[in-house]
């Protein structure tokens, strides 16, 4: 398990990250969702123990990155970028990971390098940026490592490499026993597969979600009426959209009283849609979004 506690970071006499608290259990894809410079890879680097924390403390197993750094190898950080790796070629790199990563697994690199048609020569600077970012996964996943960071896997890729992206981290953690951390500005991305979301903001967690139990906590429901929308019914309860006499609505599971609201003026359409994170945030959280 992975647990940050009261973490406070300042860099160059700006604070960062503030008294940021969360947990991460084992096998499980934890979502660290935020703007532009909320401080998702500032927390990823200090979890992974490339900078340290101001105060608080994050430990890994129970053990402290900074003061047991045998620890190191139970734990991998995908940068954004794939620059540090640009010099070495798709043998090369073997090598160096398994100084640092006694348990990489080469047969396990080198089959899903075939599976997704990389040349197993050449240099990985000539790779696009597509395959670099798949790559860097596959190298991930092929170490062994325990917890895998990942910081915006799929950012600035096109649509169809980042569906095999998300599909290949969804397909390993269940085949793995990993625990996935991934940082993103896309909500919609991490909600189809993080079982827990984090969600920062201005250097703070500001909320923290159970997908499972978020799912179960709210309904989304489309109701529409003969005459217009009664306006009493924004007054009961979070209104997600409403155009004439059709309004999408949140309301919680089993909420009787808000059900008679809604029923009471005899709706011509009244249809639960399916609900999503995105929902919830911006009914629940003032309305401020994270998708891009
Ligand atoms: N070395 C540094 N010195 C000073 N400030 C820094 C440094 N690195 C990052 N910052 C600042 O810290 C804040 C958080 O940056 P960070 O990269 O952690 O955010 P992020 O959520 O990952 O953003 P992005 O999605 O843009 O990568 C930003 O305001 C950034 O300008």
């Amino acid at each position: 398990m992975i647990k940050v506690n009261n973490v406070t970071k300042s860099l160059d006499r700006t604070r960062i990250l503030d008294q940021v608290n969360f947990q991460v259990q084992p096998g499980t894809i934890t979502g660290v969702v935020g703007r532009n410079g909320a401080g998702k890879t500032t927390l990823l680097r200090m979890i992974s123990g490339i900078i340290h924390a101001d105060n608080g403390s994050i430990s890994v197993d129970g053990k402290s990155v900074y003061r047991e750094p045998d620890i190191k190898q139970n734990i991998v950080f995908v940068p954004d970028s794939t620059d540090a790796l640009k010099a070495y070629s798709v043998k090369e790199i073997v090598k160096f990971y398994k100084t640092v990563y006694p348990s990489f697994d080469e047969t396990y690199y080198y089959n899903l390098l075939d599976k997704f048609n990389f040349k197993k020569t050449g240099k990985i600077k000539q790779m696009s940026k597509g395959q670099k970012a798949l790559f860097s996964l596959i190298l991930a996943f092929a170490t062994n490592a325990q917890y895998i960071l990942l910081d915006e896997p799929t950012d600035g890729l096109d649509v169809i490499i980042k569906k095999d992206i998300l599909q290949f981290i969804a397909e390993e953690v269940a085949k793995q026993d990993v625990s996935v951390i991934i940082s993103s500005h896309r909500l919609d991305e991490l909600e189809k597969m993080a079982d827990h979301i984090v969600v920062l903001k201005d250097g703070t967690v500001e909320s923290e979600v159970e997908m499972e139990e978020l799912k179960q906590q709210y309904k989304k429901v489309q109701v529409a009426y003969h005459d217009a929308f009664p306006s009493d019914i924004q007054e009961h309860m979070d209104v997600l959209s409403q155009s004439g006499r059709v309004g999408v609505v949140l309301i919680k599971e089993n909420d009787e009283e808000n059900e008679a609201v809604l029923r009471q003026y005899d709706p011509i359409l009244f249809e639960e849609l399916p609900l999503t994170l995105e929902d919830v945030f911006v009914a629940k959280l003032g309305g401020d979004l994270y998708v891009s």
